[in-house]
């Protein structure tokens, strides 16, 4: 006999995953999947990683519009003045063990950093500006930091003299890489800024919309944005690559997984189904990187993957896919690559909850009920 509720009593349409479910609304950002497009503030985002600075984009996801010079030199300016770890701040990163994930050290970081501030719970706009600005400057530090002491590696404190990329590079590798490097990084982290409500975004305007603080909503954040089937997939990518290691083994490689109904990480994508907007411009990225190393073998493998997989499944690589190589032919850790998306989509995620914020409503969905039905305690 059935213990379970009837069908009959409960036939409400399940959205499972909120799949094309429509939220709310929002400025920040809009993509189009009928047109693979994507803008922020109304600007393409292929026009914006060509010819702005991540700091220009960051401006422009938090204050709507692109700076103007003045505005950019005093924005670049707060920026450089709070990118150093506090001395506590820099106890607790050393007592993270250097053996959990790199995820889990900036997760921890950005939950302390709450701690620190004793204005944590403050709601205003310019208070919310001033928090997420303050984790924006200080992220490369935690993840330059942790990244070099996995390689027993002391810290490179900031450079005040450097912008955001060229500092961020030089506290990973020591000094300022070739501009083809440099500009390659900013392109990517102008392109992983902001998309709408995927899951980070999401969770960080969930427990926004409960009155909690921003550095609780980051930290939630971080935890989606963790997660394989998201921006972990960055990190997969790049294992994946290693694993099959040669262009020629590429194939096998791809359809063995697919006849396994395993999937295949840095492909598909739950609002784009022709392709991410974003891949072309961090593919040519990508390119101009291995071209100026001399170093083809990712990209061999890269391009036989995706030829396969579109011709077996028609499912198209996203922004994670070339994300990959290029930050390993940049010279990152693979642990490192999550921690750097979390650097670029601080300032989406910050940009959604200020507006979550100034126009809110708790998100507390409805469920259907599954389980057994009403009954009395065992005797
Ligand atoms: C920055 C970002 O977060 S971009 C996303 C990064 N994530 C990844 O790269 C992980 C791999 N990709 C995936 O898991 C998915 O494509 C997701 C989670 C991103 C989106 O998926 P959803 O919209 O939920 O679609 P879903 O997972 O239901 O897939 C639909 C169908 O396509 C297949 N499919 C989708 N993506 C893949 C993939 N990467 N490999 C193999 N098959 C896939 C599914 O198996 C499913 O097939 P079925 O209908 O025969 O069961
Ligand atoms: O939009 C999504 O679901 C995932 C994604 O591409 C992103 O967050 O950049």
């Amino acid at each position: 006999m059935s213990t379970t509720s009837s069908a009959a009593e409960s036939t409400p349409t399940i959205y499972k995953g909120l799949a094309g479910v429509v939220v709310d609304t929002t400025a920040v950002s809009k993509v189009v999947p009928e047109t693979n497009s994507l803008t922020y503030r109304g600007y393409a985002v292929q026009d914006l990683a060509a010819n702005c600075s991540f700091e220009q984009v960051a401006y422009l996801l938090w204050y709507g519009e692109l700076p103007t010079d003045p505005q950019l030199a005093q924005f670049v300016q707060r920026e450089r003045a709070a990118r150093r770890l506090d001395r506590s701040a820099q106890a607790v990163l050393a007592r993270t063990p250097d053996t959990c994930h790199p995820m889990d050290v900036v997760r921890t970081m950005i939950s302390y950093l709450g701690t620190e501030d004793p204005d944590e719970d403050a709601t205003g706009a310019d208070a919310l500006m001033e928090k997420a600005q303050r984790m924006y400057a200080i992220l490369p530090t935690i993840v330059a930091a942790d990244m070099r002491r996995r390689r027993g590696l002391d810290p490179i404190a900031p450079h005040h003299g450097l912008g955001y990329a060229e500092n961020f590079l030089t506290m990973c590798f020591g000094e300022v890489p070739d501009p083809v490097i440099v500009r390659a990084f900013e392109k990517s982290m102008v392109l992983y800024a902001e998309h709408s409500f995927n899951a980070s975004t999401f969770a960080a305007r969930v427990v926004t919309s409960t009155g909690s603080d921003m550095y609780s909503a980051v930290t939630a954040a971080i935890g989606a944005l963790k997660g394989s089937l998201h921006g972990g997939a960055n990190e997969a990518v790049m294992y994946d690559m290693i694993d099959i290691d040669r262009p020629e083994r590429a194939a096998d490689w791809l359809n063995a997984k697919l006849d396994a109904k395993e999937k295949v990480m840095g492909f598909g994508h739950r609002v784009y189904k022709n392709g991410d907007s974003r891949v072309p411009t961090m593919y040519d990225a990508l390119v101009e990187v291995a071209d100026h190393l001399d170093d083809h073998k990712w990209l061999g493998i890269y391009r036989e993957l995706e030829q396969v997989m579109v011709g077996r499944t028609g499912i198209r690589p996203n922004l994670d896919f070339p994300t990959g190589p290029a930050y390993h032919l940049m010279g990152f850790d693979i642990g490192a690559f999550t921690p750097i998306f979390v650097m670029s989509r601080i300032t989406g995620w910050t940009a959604h909850i200020t507006e979550q914020a100034a126009s809110n409503a708790l998100i507390r969905p409805l469920s259907a009920y599954s389980g057994p039905q009403q009954r009395p305690l065992p005797a």
